[in-house]
């Protein structure tokens, strides 16, 4: 278990802020957040790159806040990979060992086996210039691997490669997290990566965590208007709800929203065009289309009911099949366990 307590890094003009994180070992652990809001900085931390200014960080009872990153049993992969240039592909994944106090023979069984794995055996003596993405972003795994890390830091590895690359990778990333016994903790900025890969993760923003938990939580019951949002709620509403709308969609949903709770919150992909033959369980209602918005093989349909707007995610095909266009009034359902109140 990787535990941070009450930790601060103060730099100028940014701060991490009293981070409490739990990481349970062998997690594969998802730090997410928008662009600048201390993730990589999160990373550093953990790793020993960059000094707490307060706080404590411990690996199950140990101590590690002033620890060398060298010892602390952890490997890190950057997005933009940071191979040495002027070394071969064999001479980048054997650079950490001379560090460490590994065996020859241990070496030389780790390292076939990752070649093998990462299907790098071809390119052992090639140079990173010379090397695609994904073969670089190989070579770096394969680099940080061979040290057998306790924990595996991974800083957005899959955002420098193109969706081809990235499906590959991201399946090799799931297949080594399953055979390791290694903690995977994974910068990420796309939430499909992080739902096929990740079971638990934290929300950051402005240097502070907003929301730790399962993946699923984090997706499917945010606690601020900030995690709803950023987790693609689109769908958010103060409660007790202004529009009759929605104040009979909390009626149907029979269990009301609690006292405390200030929002009503939907996913836009949970809404429905129809009901599957699941009456009981979902909300009929209608309302008029206002915009269709294009989003590859899915539209965002914005559909006003009475004072309020709603967005549904639907694919082209129905899209196109059920004639939706602007101007259309339309029915539409609301399953009732997608209503989240917070
Ligand atoms: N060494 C440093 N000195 C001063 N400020 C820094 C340093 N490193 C990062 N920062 C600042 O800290 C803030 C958080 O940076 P960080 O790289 O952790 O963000 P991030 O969430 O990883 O962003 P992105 O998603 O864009 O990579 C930024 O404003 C950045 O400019």
């Amino acid at each position: 278990m990787i535990t941070l307590s009450d930790v601060c890094l103060n730099l100028p003009g940014f701060s991490l802020k009293h981070i409490d994180l739990s990481i349970p070992t062998n997690d594969f652990f998802a730090v997410l957040g928008p662009t600048g809001s201390g993730k990589s900085l999160l990373l550093e931390a953990i790793m020993g790159l960059m000094p707490i200014t307060s706080g404590t960080i411990f690996i199950d009872d140990k101590d590690i806040k002033d620890m060398p990153p060298e010892k602390r049993n952890m490997g890190i992969v950057y997005q933009d990979f940071a191979l040495f240039p002027h070394m071969t592909v064999k001479q980048n994944i054997l650079y950490g060992v001379r560090y460490h106090n590994i065996s020859p023979g241990t070496v030389s069984q780790r390292f076939d086996t990752l070649v093998e794995q990462m299907n790098l055996s071809h390119l052992l003596t090639r140079h990173p210039g010379t090397l695609s993405g994904g073969e670089k972003q190989r070579t770096a795994l394969a680099r940080a691997l061979i040290l057998n890390p306790g924990i595996l830091l991974l800083d957005e590895p899959l955002s420098a490669l193109d969706p081809m690359l990235q499906d590959d990778l991201k399946h090799l990333l799931k297949s080594l997290h399953r055979e390791f016994s290694t903690t995977f903790v994974m910068v990420s900025h796309n939430f499909s990566d992080v739902l096929f890969l990740a079971s638990n993760g934290a929300i950051i923003k402005d240097g502070a965590i907003e929301q730790t938990g399962t993946i699923k939580e984090l997706f499917e019951q945010p606690n601020s208007p900030f995690t709803a949002q950023f987790t693609g709620m689109k769908n958010i509403y103060t409660l007790p709800a202004a529009s009759p709308a929605l104040a009979s969609l909390i009626r149907h949903n029979g269990h009301r929203p609690r006292a405390e709770h200030g929002h009503l919150a939907l996913r836009p992909e949970e809404i429905l065009n129809e009901n599957n033959g699941k009456k009981e369980s979902c909300c009929a209602m209608e309302g008029v289309v206002t915009r269709l918005i294009s989003r590859g093989f899915f539209y965002d349909v914005v559909i006003q009911m009475d004072a309020v707007e709603l967005t549904a995610q639907w694919t082209r095909h129905d899209v196109l099949v059920k004639q939706i266009q602007p101007g259309r009034r339309i029915p539409f359902f609301v399953p009732f366990s997608s209503i989240h109140t917070f």
